[in-house]
């Protein structure tokens, strides 16, 4: 194993689940919790422009699956609430679709606040964060999460308000984080070359978008993660050599 990977990098983008944080605290806290609360937010926040802005993304993918012949719960009239046995559903299936996401970040913005949630990052990554901005690299996040939920997991860790050493967020309103297209336009927004930006993440596929699109690549073999395969991308178990 090399001393240091890609110590060349001018920035560093991280996905989160499976990299920064642990997949347990995604599917064993974030997503009961939007189950749970889901019913009681949408009787509250209904006629919020955002949330019927999500609703409307949400009734659109509906509509595609039920075009594609996909067995879905039934979505049965307009009101807000007939939503919730299809995003039951969505959640389930961990669907990285970008209307849930930002309705997932609204639901989970309450309990961060009111100290429910407290997120959790694998114990390296503090550490990390700060030498890294010492190093002079600046560091993003490229996330199926909406950028809101990136925000609150950062402020709201159990390492503390870690937003300081975040230069930027993006999601999928960017695109797929399985498109080579999505890595371009990250690049392109932040102002700098692919080559230049170290794209890490759990998900081969995501790894060789990035690497199509020109970026540098690791594979995060974190504890608890699924997938073990790296598919020929360098590992990394922890951020201590990057
Ligand atoms: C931003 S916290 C919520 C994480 C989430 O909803 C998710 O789908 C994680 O996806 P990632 O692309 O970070 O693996
Ligand atoms: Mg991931």
């Amino acid at each position: 194993m090399p001393d240091r990977y890609s110590a060349r990098a001018d920035i560093i983008l991280l996905d989160i689940e499976g990299t920064t944080t642990p997949i347990d605290y995604v599917f064993g806290v974030l997503f009961p919790f939007a189950q749970k609360q889901v019913e009681s937010f949408l009787q509250t926040h209904d006629r919020d422009s955002g949330v019927q802005a999500d609703l409307k993304r949400l009734q659109q993918e509906y509509a595609a699956d039920v075009t594609q012949g996909l067995t879905v719960p039934a979505w049965v009239d307009d009101s807000a609430t007939a939503a919730i046995p299809y995003i039951h559903y969505l959640i389930a299936s961990d669907r990285k679709s970008t209307g849930l996401k930002s309705l997932q970040g609204k639901i989970w913005e309450s309990g961060y606040r009111d100290g429910t949630l407290r997120s959790q990052l694998f114990p390296d990554v503090k550490l990390a964060f700060e030498r890294w901005t010492r190093e002079g690299k600046r560091l993003y996040i490229f996330s199926s999460g909406s950028v809101q939920a990136q925000k609150l997991l950062f402020q709201y860790s159990e390492a503390g308000d870690l937003t300081q050493y975040l230069s930027g967020y993006f999601d999928t309103e960017t695109g797929s984080k399985k498109e080579a297209e999505s890595y371009r336009k990250i690049a392109q927004a932040i102002g700098i070359l692919p080559r230049q930006i170290l794209f890490i993440s759990d998900v081969t596929a995501e790894l060789k978008a990035a690497d199509v699109a020109g970026m540098q690549t690791l594979f995060s073999l974190r504890l608890g993660n699924r997938t073990l395969d790296s598919e020929g991308f360098s590992v990394i178990d922890s951020f201590d050599n990057v």
